[in-house]
C-alpha cells in the first residue's frame, strides 16, 4: 500500500509557502547566480553521460531542503520502495507497478504474489531476439518465399506512442527493415500506409495490452482483410501477423498463431510498455543488441533513483522542482524542448506518459483534491519552436517552466549546424533567466540610431522581464542507452509528483466515459433517422453529419 499523506497538511508545505513568499520578494534567478559562484557546481547533477542542470531555477539551498523535506513526509522512500518491490501499489487496479522489471539486466528476483517475473521477462526477451534474428537477416520468409522488408506496428496510446518516439530518436541507428505505424481509426492512415506495402514482404504487429482497444482491433481486422484481398490465404497470415499482447484468449480468437504471440503482462502499464514486448517494433527497427542497451540505459537510471540521495537524485529533482511551479507559483504547463531532430516526438510521448498518470482530481483516499496536479505537458523540438511559440515563453502573462534537451555531439555532422544548434540551445535559457532591462533596451536603441521619442515608445515592448525557469539536460549523444536512460527519468519524476500529490499515477479512468459514449453512438449513425436522444448540440451535430454524409 502506497502511504496517503495530503502534502498540503505537512509542516514542509507549511515552511514552504512562507519561504516562497521571501524567496520570490528578494531574488531573481539572475541575482541568485550573482550571489554565489558556486551555483551551478551546486545545482548540477552529472549522472553517466547526462549533465541534468537546475541551477536557472528560482531556488537556492533552502528550497530544495524544504522540497526534500516535503518528499520525505509524504514518504516518498517507502513508495520507492514498494514500487520496486513489486506490492500492487495501481490500487484501483489492483496491480504492482513494474516497468523496471522489464529492463533488469542485473536479473536479481522481484517478486510478484511471491514468484519472481524474472524468467517470464527473460523468456520473452530471449523470443523476441530470437524473432528479430530471422526477420532481420532474412531467415524469415513470407507466403511467397520472399524475406521481410516492412513492418507495420498497429496500437494506440502506449502501444504506438512510444515505439514511434523511440524508432525516431534512434533512427540513425536502424537497419534494412521500413517500419510503419498505423494508430487512429481514421481510414486515411492505414490506406496511406497500406499503398506503398507489398503483402508478400510485410509483417503486421498487432500491439494492444487488452487486444480489445477497438482502435487497434479495427485497424487490424481491416490490414488482416487487405493482406487476404491481395492475394494471400488464411493459412498465410502465421507468416505476415504476430501479437504483442496480454490477452492470450483473444489473440487466438483473431486468428494470430501463439507461437507469433509476444507476451506482457498486467503490471506493465500501456505508457510504460515500451521496454517490454510492445518494443518488439523498435528491436526490429535497431535490432535485438542495441535494444538491449536501451534497456540497460533505462536500468541505469532505475539504479540511479533507487539508491542516490534524494539531494542528488535527478528524477527527484525535477519533480520537486515541478511541485514548487505547480503548486506555489501556479504554473499550469511544462514544455519539453529537445534540440535534437530525431527527439521530435519526446514531447508528444510524454504527452501520455505525464497526463495520463498524474492527469487526476481524486486522491488515494477517493477524495477530491483541493491543489493542483499535473501539468499540461506540450513542446516541440527547438529551434522550430523558437520561430513559432516562445514568444509566449519570454514575454507572455504565464510562467513555462520548461526543459531543454541537446546532445553534444551530433549525429549528423553537416558544416555548422551543430553549433548553430546549441549555441540556440545555450542562448535561450540564459535570455529566459536573465532577460533585458530597460537600460539595456534603451542603450541597444540608441546605439541603432533612434530617436529619443522613438526609444521611449519602444522601450515597453522590447524589455524581458527574464527570471523563467528552465532545466537544462546535455547528453553527451543520442544512444539507445542515453535515450532508455533519459525517458527513465522522465518516468520516475511522473511517480515521484504523483506520490507528493497523493494521487494514483498508474489508473487511467479519465479515458473510459468518452470510449463508452462512443460505442452507444455507434449504432445511431448507422441509417439516417433523426436521432433525438443526446443534448441539443451533440443532435445537432450528428443529424447534420448525416445531412452531409
Ligand atoms: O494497448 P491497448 O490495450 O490497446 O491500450 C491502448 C491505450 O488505450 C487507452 O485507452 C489507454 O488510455 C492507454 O493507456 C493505452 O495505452
Amino acid at each position: 500500500m502506497l502511504p496517503k499523506v495530503n502534502f498540503t497538511k505537512t509542516q514542509a508545505y507549511k515552511y514552504l509557502t512562507s519561504h516562497f513568499l521571501t524567496l520570490t520578494h528578494d531574488h531573481t534567478i539572475k541575482s541568485l547566480f550573482e550571489n554565489d559562484p558556486d551555483r551551478f557546481s551546486k545545482f548540477s547533477i552529472t549522472f553517466e553521460d547526462i549533465l541534468f542542470d537546475y541551477s536557472k531555477n528560482l531556488v537556492n539551498a533552502e528550497t530544495i531542503a524544504l522540497l526534500i523535506q516535503l518528499a520525505r513526509e509524504c514518504k516518498l522512500d517507502a513508495a520507492i520502495k514498494a514500487m520496486y518491490e513489486g506490492e500492487k501499489i495501481n490500487e484501483t487496479e489492483n496491480r504492482s507497478v513494474l516497468h523496471i522489471a522489464l529492463r533488469n539486466t542485473t536479473n536479481t528476483p522481484i517478486y510478484v504474489d511471491g514468484k519472481d517475473v524474472m524468467p517470464e521477462v527473460n523468456a520473452v526477451l530471449a523470443k523476441m531476439e530470437k524473432f528479430c534474428h530471422t526477420i532481420i537477416s532474412g531467415i524469415w520468409k513470407g507466403y511467397t518465399g520472399k524475406a521481410i522488408t516492412d513492418v507495420v506496428n498497429i496500437g494506440i496510446g502506449g502501444s504506438d506512442l512510444g515505439p514511434v518516439m523511440v524508432t525516431e530518436a534512434l533512427k540513425h541507428y536502424k537497419n534494412h527493415l521500413n517500419i510503419h505505424f498505423i494508430s487512429n481509426v481514421d481510414g486515411t492512415q492505414l490506406v496511406e500506409t497500406l499503398k506503398s506495402l507489398n503483402p508478400e514482404t510485410t509483417l503486421f504487429l498487432v500491439a494492444s495490452k487488452t487486444f480489445t482497444t477497438q482502435e487497434t482491433m479495427t485497424n487490424a481486422h481491416s490490414a488482416r482483410n487487405w493482406f487476404l484481398e491481395n492475394g494471400a490465404k488464411e493459412a498465410d497470415i502465421a507468416k505476415h501477423f504476430a501479437a504483442l499482447s496480454t490477452n492470450e484468449k483473444a489473440v487466438a480468437a483473431f486468428g494470430i498463431d501463439i507461437e507469433n504471440m509476444f507476451e506482457f503482462w498486467d503490471w506493465v502499464g500501456g505508457r510504460y510498455s515500451l521496454w517490454s514486448a510492445i518494443g518488439l517494433s523498435i528491436a526490429l527497427s535497431i535490432g535485438f543488441d542495441h535494444f538491449k542497451q536501451l534497456l540497460a540505459g533505462a536500468h541505469a537510471t532505475d539504479q540511479h533513483f533507487k539508491t542516490t540521495p534524494f539531494e542528488e537524485n535527478i528524477p527527484v529533482l525535477m519533480a520537486l522542482c515541478g511541485v514548487w511551479y505547480i503548486n506555489f507559483f501556479n504554473a499550469e504547463t511544462h514544455a519539453i524542448l529537445p534540440y535534437d531532430q530525431y527527439l521530435h516526438r519526446f514531447a508528444a510521448y510524454f504527452q501520455q506518459g505525464d497526463m495520463e498518470s498524474n492527469g487526476k482530481h481524486v486522491d488515494r483516499n477517493g477524495e477530491v483534491v483541493y491543489y493542483e496536479t499535473g501539468p499540461v505537458i506540450w513542446g516541440e523540438p527547438g529551434t522550430n519552436g523558437q520561430h513559432a511559440f516562445y514568444q509566449l515563453i519570454h514575454q507572455g502573462t504565464r510562467i513555462i517552466p520548461a526543459d531543454f534537451i541537446a546532445p553534444a555531439q551530433t549525429l549528423n555532422p553537416v558544416g555548422d549546424h551543430h553549433r548553430i544548434l546549441l549555441s540556440n540551445f545555450f542562448a535561450q535559457t540564459e535570455a529566459l533567466m536573465n532577460g533585458k532591462s530597460e537600460k539595456e533596451v534603451r542603450k541597444e536603441l540608441k546605439k541603432a540610431g533612434h530617436t529619443d521619442e522613438e526609444t521611449e515608445r519602444l522601450v515597453p515592448f522590447k524589455v524581458f522581464e527574464g527570471n523563467r525557469p528552465t532545466n537544462s539536460i546535455l547528453l553527451k549523444k543520442i544512444t539507445p542507452h542515453s535515450l532508455g536512460s533519459l525517458i527513465a527519468l522522465y518516468e520516475h519524476k511522473i511517480f515521484v509528483q504523483g506520490i507528493i500529490w497523493n494521487i494514483f499515477s498508474f489508473d487511467q479512468w479519465g479515458v473510459e466515459l468518452g470510449k463508452q459514449l462512443a460505442q452507444k453512438i455507434q449504432p445511431e449513425l448507422k441509417d439516417n433517422s433523426l436521432v433525438t436522444s443526446h443534448d441539443s448540440s451533440t443532435n445537432g451535430l450528428i443529424n447534420q453529419y448525416k445531412d452531409w454524409r
